[in-house]
């Protein structure tokens, strides 16, 4: 995930490849629910690993439950129905499919066994309405008190107290179709008699009811219905696990990949792998809206292959009540179509993460779009003049999501527009490696892909700032210094004789080699110490000679630019790798200060030196930097001095970011 104030993406142009969706949120948070409501064991394979089941998963314990997690396995032992914990303050993040359920659920098992507990969440969550469930479970019968406004949470939901089941629960559904949802999946625990629940207003986002309705029946409860209007839990029923739960990928984060099929694959579709034809999830229903804009759709049992068809994409006009969560996409689609696009009947969107069809309309206005929006409905025109801009996130995952995006504007436009999320680590909510799948299926053109130069002598702090800006920006990091080192390494690890310089050639393409955090990792070996012994010194001056190796490293070299960015660190990166890099840092110290600085870090490790003799080696090395024929260590012309004898790391840091900042069009 990225962890980073924000996160640049450049202009991207294709797609191509396999995705693996997540899980299911939705379906993972119900499945723990009734695993949790359950007697004995049920193993759910394959479950999301983000926020929304985390705020679960840490609620179950609190519980009293017994969870044991390996990978997305997760494994849960049921209460029951029997409360094993009478008291729990419970903090559900904002989770909707934790916080409308728990509620709901906890309401009726403290109603018919005592106890006391508390639902909170992020301020956000104590903005988002609850006023309707509450009070149909007041209704009802449950003891509800507000902590907070009333009609929103916090809530402390108590007991013991009489239940009416004999009359019929009456919620609303209008407003969010989760309240429904809460009441099917905790009324089987009181199910002494038929219980019918009933609904008032139009039911909005009803594909998420037959979610419900279909796991319940998995869990062994056969719920009686009469259309929308009303659902009867028939008298005795008991949940049963079925013992193992498969979660299928996630139909609303499938919506991004259908999305940037319809945009961006255009030589091959791009496949799709987790949820298909015979998906529950009403989300999928989404590849029709996405057919409707142009995208040519292929869907098996459990995959959907999209790819480029009408080109621009088509305007439309729907009523995406039913696709509430993937309807976001289509606003971002729309700006690449012919014609305007509405969507209709969204008021649901107001009261979500954010108020999303104000935080859609700000949002894409910024990038220049002409958008019009109601009371339940948002209208965008196509855009031809793109401006670069930094989209605020809302701390909305779906924003972050749709917005990337964006990013193939130099599809359409010949002065293509990078884009910037802010704070886009809110994807974990549902999807926290969102952005890497993305890098992982498109493609830039390498002129796009930003990359940040640092030269400079030896002993200077070149790596330290290389991987401080990296992770700053989010991008990856090349140490040029250790490649010959690494080359020589694996080269004897291959047995390969160091003097054929073709067969050590032969080698390098190959290497799957990161850096990270100071570390070299080789596969999934951290080398770096390796790399430092003298011994490894030898094998790099041997492999070194051969001009076949220097020319393998340096295609491996510029192999490393890669999505979303570079910072490299070395010695001609500015002048001779990457000519084109928008911004080259030249960095320098006194001989003193590097001298000082070399000599700490040995006597750290143990090593004793000499400071007087380190700068005199210093020095010499310097003069012979500079003076050999090819290649020679000097600053790039259009290079930036940053002599950091007096400054600490972090204001080196400041400063590159701040250079870097003043090169970006936002
Ligand atoms: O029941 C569910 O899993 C959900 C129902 C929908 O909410 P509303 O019913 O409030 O529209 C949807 O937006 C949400 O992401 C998940
Ligand atoms: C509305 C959403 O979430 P929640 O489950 O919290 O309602 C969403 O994921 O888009």
């Amino acid at each position: 995930m990225f962890k980073i104030p924000f996160l640049d993406l450049p202009p991207l142009r294709g797609a191509a490849g396999t995705v693996r969706l997540p899980g299911s949120k939705s379906i993972s948070n119900r499945v723990l629910l009734l695993a949790a409501l359950s007697e004995g064991r049920t193993v759910v394979r394959d479950l999301l690993a983000s926020d929304d089941t985390a705020v679960m998963l840490e609620a179950l314990r609190a519980l009293g439950c017994g969870v044991v997690q390996e990978g997305d396995t997760v494994s849960i032992v049921g209460l029951g129905g029997n409360l094993l914990a009478k008291q729990a303050k419970l903090f559900l993040g904002n989770a909707g499919t934790a916080m409308r359920p728990l509620t709901a659920a906890l309401a009726v098992l403290a109603a018919t066994q005592g106890g006391s507990f508390e639902v909170s969440g992020v301020p956000r969550m104590h903005e988002r309405p609850i006023g309707d469930l509450v009070d149909a479970l007041r209704g009802l019968g449950c003891a509800i008190d507000d902590l907070g406004n009333p009609g929103y949470p916090p809530l402390r939901l108590h007991g013991p107290s009489p239940l009416a089941l004999d009359t019929p629960v009456r919620v609303r559904g209008d407003v969010s179709s989760q309240f429904l949802t809460a009441l099917l999946l905790a009324l089987p625990l009181v199910a002494t008699r038929d219980i019918r629940i009933e609904v008032i207003g139009e039911l909005i986002s009803k594909p998420y009811i037959e979610i419900t309705l279909a796991l319940l029946a998995r869990f062994g409860i056969a719920v009686r219905r009469e259309g929308w209007e009303a659902f009867v839990i028939p008298a005795g029923s008991k949940y049963r696990s079925p013992g193992e739960v498969f979660v299928e990928g996630d139909a609303s984060s499938a919506s991004y990949f259908v999305a940037l099929g319809a945009i961006a694959a255009t030589d091959t579709p791009l496949r799709i792998e987790g949820v298909g034809r015979e998906s529950l999830q009403g989300d999928v229903r989404f590849i029709e809206a996405a057919a409707a804009m142009g995208a040519e759709v292929q869907a098996g049992p459990n995959w959907l292959e999209v790819r480029r068809g009408a080109w621009p994409l088509k305007g439309i006009t729907l009523d995406c009540n039913h696709i509430p969560d993937a309807a976001m996409t289509l606003a971002v689609m729309a700006l690449y179509a012919h014609g305007p696009t509405t969507l209709t009947n969204i008021a649901s969107w107001r009261v979500k993460e954010t108020d999303r069809i104000a935080a859609m309309a700000t949002e894409l206005r910024k990038l220049g779009a002409t958008v019009d929006e109601g009371p339940d409905w948002i209208r965008v025109q196509p855009l031809a003049h793109w401006q670069a801009a930094a989209i605020h996130t809302y701390d909305d995952h779906r924003v972050a999501m749709c917005f990337s995006l964006a990013a193939f504007n130099g599809l359409v436009t010949p002065a293509a527009v990078p884009v910037r999320i802010l704070e886009p680590h809110c994807v974990a909510k549902t999807f926290p490696d969102y952005f890497e799948t993305l890098f992982a299926t498109v493609t830039a053109d390498a002129a796009d892909i930003p990359v940040i130069t640092i030269d400079g002598p030896t002993a200077s702090g070149k790596g330290t700032l290389a991987d401080e800006v990296g992770k700053a920006l989010g991008y990856g990091v090349l140490d040029s210094g250790a490649l010959y080192r690494v080359a020589g390494l694996a080269a004897r690890r291959a047995g390969v004789d160091l003097d054929d310089g073709d067969a050590v050639a032969a080698l390098v393409p190959g290497l799957d080699l990161r850096f990270q955090d100071g570390h070299i990792f080789l596969g999934s070996e951290d080398v770096s110490a390796r790399l430092r012994a003298e011994a490894t010194g030898l094998l790099a001056s041997q492999v070194a000679v051969h001009p076949q190796v220097r020319s393998a490293l340096h295609q491996l070299q510029l192999s490393f630019r890669r999505l979303p960015g570079l910072v490299a660190d070395g010695r001609d990166m500015g002048t001779a790798l990457f000519p084109d890099a928008p911004l080259k840092i030249f960095l320098t110290a006194s001989a003193a200060t590097r001298a000082e600085r070399r000599y700490k870090q040995l006597i750290s490790k143990g090593i004793p030196a000499n400071i007087e003799g380190l700068r005199e080696d210093l020095e010499a090395r310097d003069e012979r930097d500079k003076n050999r024929a090819t290649s020679p260590l000097a600053p790039a012309q259009d290079a930036l001095l940053l002599d950091n004898s007096a400054l600490g790391i972090e204001e080196s840091v400041t400063q590159v970011l701040d250079w870097w900042q003043q090169r970006r069009p936002f």
